[in-house]
């Protein structure tokens, strides 16, 4: 028989997994690489073989400037045979480049394409296993722009900017190597003009970028957030004429996104100044070197190695220029994936655990739980439910009746105290083995994409096609599936189905999953009186010795539970019953 004792608020409990924290508005930029270099295992080799193709096509991307300076200088002196050699290594160098810069490229790209299909697979099974509360208390919108715009910007960076990136980089330096060997007095020259001015200008960029880039993907999933909450609210919106308020309250989100791209557009043209300096660097170079050449110290194939080789170093230096922004993006992009990762990956419950017995008592102790600091919806109840018994729970209107089911069913982790099943605390059972104990069927029913049967089969029993039709025929519904145009094979979704028969599916789907425990959040409220009549009569066949758990306004439903707890002044504070 049930009970239930009204305590005061008792002792955190432990081994429950902690709470996950909240997704902010702006993400954490900081070791953003440490944090995804766990990513990396299992890619570290081919990673290292993609650069070291990178650099060998670097390598010999550069050689072939020093292969043309060879040339001109065998022209000018008139040798033959060193022309003809050297026009040969010129083509081989030429063909090794191409083939070694198209494999690194190639390798470069599928080893990024497989580590962010690992980051995509690790978010959504984490996204998926996470705390219901955790989900609820972000936007959709927010969300689904992590798990899949972050996801597909840092896709098209690794797959179009990255290459170029690992590329530019180090020919560049292989660059520098080389013209030292020919003039170190005009490299550091070069350098000693362009190096400390270029830091200054991409330092000044990088310090506007990490704050731009992190606003306009904030921006972006604040609009894509409130787009996607909409669509659900179209109906209300319209019935309502609310549809002009609403869209003003688009207006600010787009406004926000306006103003952040206009201050990352600024942001970025602040590179072009490189653009300048580097006409400045090539013209006193070729004066230079003119000088040079004109007092012997320097061949003319150097001057022309030399002057290859600068404009090849900016226009490199151009490509990176552009990439550092590609680059900056998809830093924040990573980092709002990994925040993702990290808030929603709980050490999970041992799968090893025991699994809890088919049958046992469901057990509250000292339970507190509230949405927000200090308003708690329930407070200090300790409740014991018998294997087999039949408990409904009544209520007002937002008295706390869905929070208790869902803190019964192991969906919400109370604040204080327990619930335990057979003497097992739910925060500690793997989300398997506590579905096949407690299932919960929601007071609104959503299904996916895909048949009756398949919307069906979802439960952790994995049902086949007999089993689901004993069930239907056991519920009584074989009349209503057969009334469907292609039966269990019809089409289904939360748009083609009423509600009542969305709830329909999600009884039969529950009673599929055979718990021990079946709670119902007002699940017949939307189905008609003989319908909802002939699946109580059928649950109740079905709730056989298992325990069933009703919340219910109607008084019908009332009248049949052998239980009453009511829950005034949004408290659970007392079981008034048992009913006869
Ligand atoms: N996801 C949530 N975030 C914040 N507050 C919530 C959330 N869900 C419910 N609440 C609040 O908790 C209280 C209890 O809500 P709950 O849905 O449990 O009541 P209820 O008795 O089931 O209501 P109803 O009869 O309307 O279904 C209400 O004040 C509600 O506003």
């Amino acid at each position: 028989m049930s009970k239930a004792v009204p305590e005061g608020h008792t002792a955190s409990k432990t081994g429950a997994p902690p709470a996950p924290f909240a997704l902010g508005d702006l993400p954490d930029q900081r070791a953003v690489f440490r944090r995804a270099a766990p990513f990396l295992s299992g890619h570290r080799t081919a990673l290292a073989a993609a650069i070291a193709l990178t650099l060998a096509g670097a390598g010999l991307a550069v050689a072939v400037t020093a292969a043309i300076g060879r040339l001109v200088d065998a022209a000018g002196d008139g040798e033959r045979a060193g022309l003809i050699r050297w026009v040969v290594v010129l083509f081989a160098l030429v063909a090794a480049s191409g083939v070694l810069t198209w494999l690194s490229r190639y390798w470069l790209i599928r080893v990024g394409e497989h580590v962010l299909a690992g980051m995509r697979e690790r978010a959504t099974a984490a996204v998926g296993a996470a705390p219901l509360r955790f989900v609820e208390s972000h936007r959709r919108g927010e969300l689904l722009r992590r798990l899949t715009g972050e996801i597909n910007g840092l896709g098209y960076f690794v797959g179009t900017t990255l290459p170029d990136l690992v590329a530019a980089v180090a020919v560049l330096a292989f660059t520098v190597v080389m013209l030292a060997v020919y003039s170190w007095l005009l490299i550091l020259g070069l350098l000693v003009v362009f190096v400390p001015v270029a830091t200054v200008i991409v330092r000044g960029f990088h310090r506007r970028a990490g704050p731009a880039y992190a606003e306009v993907a904030a921006a972006e999933a604040a609009v894509a957030a409130s787009f996607s909450e909409s669509l659900p609210a179209q109906e209300q919106l319209r019935i309502s004429g609310a549809v002009p308020r609403w869209l003003e309250r688009f207006g600010r989100n787009n406004d926000r996104l306006l103003d952040a791209q206009t201050v990352q557009i600024r942001t970025e043209l602040r590179l072009d100044r490189l653009a300048l300096l580097q006409a400045g660097c090539v013209g006193g170079l070729l004066v230079l070197s003119a000088v040079l050449v004109g007092r012997n110290a320097l061949t003319v194939g150097t001057a022309v190695v030399f002057v290859l080789a600068t404009r090849d170093i900016f226009h490199r230096f151009e490509s990176v220029a552009a990439a550092i922004g590609d680059a900056r993006e998809a830093h924040v992009q990573l980092a709002r994936l990994l925040d993702l990762i990290r808030a929603t990956e709980q050490p999970q419950p041992a799968t090893d655990s025991p699994q809890p017995p088919a049958r046992g008592v469901l057990t509250l102790a000292g339970v507190g739980f509230g949405y927000s600091q200090g308003q708690p919806v329930v407070q200090g109840l300790s409740l014991a439910i018998e294997s087999g018994e039949r408990l409904v729970i009544a209520g007002e209107t937002g008295s706390g009746k869905s929070t208790l089911g869902k803190l019964l069913a192991g969906l919400y982790h109370p604040d204080q105290g327990t619930v335990s099943f057979a003497g097992h605390d739910l925060s500690c059972l793997s989300a398997e083995r506590l579905r096949a104990r407690i299932v919960l069927v929601p007071q609104e029913v959503a299904l996916v994409e895909g048949s009756l049967a398949e919307n069906l089969a979802l439960v952790s029993s994995r049902p086949d096609q007999p089993r689901i039709e004993e069930t239907i025929e056991r519920l009584g519904l074989s009349e209503w599936v057969a009334s469907l145009p292609d039966g269990l094979a019809t089409p289904v979704g939360t748009h083609t189905l009423s509600a009542g028969e969305c709830q329909l599916v999600a009884i039969a789907r529950a009673v599929l999953a055979d718990p021990a425990v079946l709670i119902l959040d007002e699940a017949t409220a939307g189905v008609d009186h003989q319908t909802a009549g002939r699946i109580e009569e059928a649950l109740s066949v079905a709730a056989d010795d298992r325990t069933l758990i009703v919340i219910a306004h109607r008084a019908d439903t009332i009248g049949r539970g052998r239980l009453l707890l009511s829950m005034p002044e949004g408290r659970v504070t007392e079981i008034v019953g048992p009913r006869s």
